[in-house]
């Protein structure tokens, strides 16, 4: 996988280095640790930026702490209502780390 997108509400949280992670489902589990993936935007596909993973971990909706959502920059109970928006019912997630390139 050398590719990624976001919602472009979050495109400014990623260029400022606010949001270093993301959590997906296991649809985007395979990003290869090291790698620079291409970032563009959900909605149009416009390239925004590089990002060089740094780690993918498995982790359960339970499992989200108030450090996930700093790293995301939300709140904790913004991050669970995000990610119970995008994935409903998908109690199986992947933390993404990530750093931007410059
Ligand atoms: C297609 C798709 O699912 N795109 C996504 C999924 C998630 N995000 C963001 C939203 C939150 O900040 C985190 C946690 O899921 O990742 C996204 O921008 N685009």
């Amino acid at each position: 996988m050398n590719s990624i997108t976001f919602y472009q509400r979050f495109e400014m949280d990623i260029l400022s280095q606010k949001k270093t992670i993301t959590i997906r489902d296991a649809s985007e589990k395979d990003f290869v640790p090291h790698s620079i993936v291409d970032v563009s935007t959900y909605e149009d596909g416009r390239w925004f930026c590089q990002l060089r993973i740094v780690s993918v971990t498995p982790i359960s909706f339970s499992e989200l702490t108030d450090v996930h959502a700093q790293q995301e920059n939300m709140t904790l109970e913004e991050l669970k209502q995000v990610i119970s928006d995008i994935y409903p019912e998908t109690p199986d997630l992947y933390v993404i780390a990530f750093e931007l390139v410059k």
